[in-house]
């Protein structure tokens, strides 16, 4: 089934086209990757497709409603939710907390928090706390779980944006270059990371510029170039693909998974 729908989206900028009418789809249940080089359109793409901009033309579908022009809580709310930058931890706060916080975030703009004291609401407390364990787990936090956010590695401060927007409970998990600035180790740790969100069920979207980590992932690769698609299929298929070889070629570090 299809969840999401990309329907020739072109974003303008003045007289710049920086995304020029691109359509693709996401089928429920992928690891679908968009790359390409740098200053090809992606975190435009990125920001058009988790509502951060409206589109010039064109509109997103996701699981046939339009969500393009709706405000990203909105968004986020049927299902479509971007990981959060790192600035967006609370530094001074611990892993858990900062996903029990973003749990109550989502739970207070449904309940306007008319709960609160009350019996139900200490059950859901606790709920939560169970729920951001088993999140911080899952990813492979647990054990540093009660550290500050502050004290945790570049790579885990990276998890736990992710355990963040897990908690808002997605259909579909956007992550805006999840392995920039990974040492081998780990973009491989956060590699297994994607892999089990989607064991989880959850239909994964990323934008990324590291071929290699895409390459070994993904099920579907749109591959964009100065604002357009040139190319999408399987990443075999990506890898041989000309138009795909020449866009990358002059890049510091064309690295088409091999
Ligand atoms: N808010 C904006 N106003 C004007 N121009 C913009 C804006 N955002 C992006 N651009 C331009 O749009 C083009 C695409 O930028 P974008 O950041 O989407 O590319 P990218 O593929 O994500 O690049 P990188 O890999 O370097 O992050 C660039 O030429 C950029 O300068």
């Amino acid at each position: 089934m299809t969840l999401l729908q990309v329907d020739g989206v072109t974003k303008q900028f003045g007289g710049l086209t920086a995304v020029n009418n691109v359509s693709f789809s996401v089928e429920e249940g992928q690891i679908c990757s968009v790359i390409g080089p740098n200053g090809a359109g992606k975190s435009t793409l990125f920001k058009l497709i988790s509502s951060f901009l409206v589109p010039t033309s064109g509109q997103v579908r996701f699981d046939g409603a339009q969500v393009s022009g709706l405000k990203p809580h909105v968004a986020a709310r049927m299902g479509v939710v971007r990981t959060f930058q790192e600035t967006t931890v609370f530094k001074e706060m611990t892993a858990l907390e900062n996903v029990i916080v973003a749990h109550q975030l989502g739970l207070q703009s449904r309940t306007l928090g008319v709960f609160l004291g009350s019996r139900l609401a200490r059950d859901e407390n606790a709920a939560i706390r169970d729920s951001s364990s088993e999140i911080l787990d899952y990813l492979g936090l647990g054990h540093v779980k009660d550290e500050r956010a502050v004290n945790l590695p570049h790579g885990y401060l990276r998890a736990l944006g992710i355990a963040i927007a897990m908690a808002a409970k997605p259909r579909l998990l956007l992550l805006d270059e999840p392995f920039a600035g990974m040492n081998p180790d780990e973009t491989n740790r956060a590699m297994e990371m994607v892999q089990g969100i989607r064991r989880r069920g959850i239909t994964v979207l990323l934008v990324e510029h590291d071929m290699r980590a895409v390459m070994n992932i993904s099920d579907w690769i749109v591959v964009i170039s100065f604002g357009s698609k040139i190319a999408e299929g399987k990443p075999e298929a990506i890898r041989a693909d000309e138009a795909v070889i020449a866009a990358y070629l002059g890049e510091d570090d064309l690295e088409l998974g091999h």
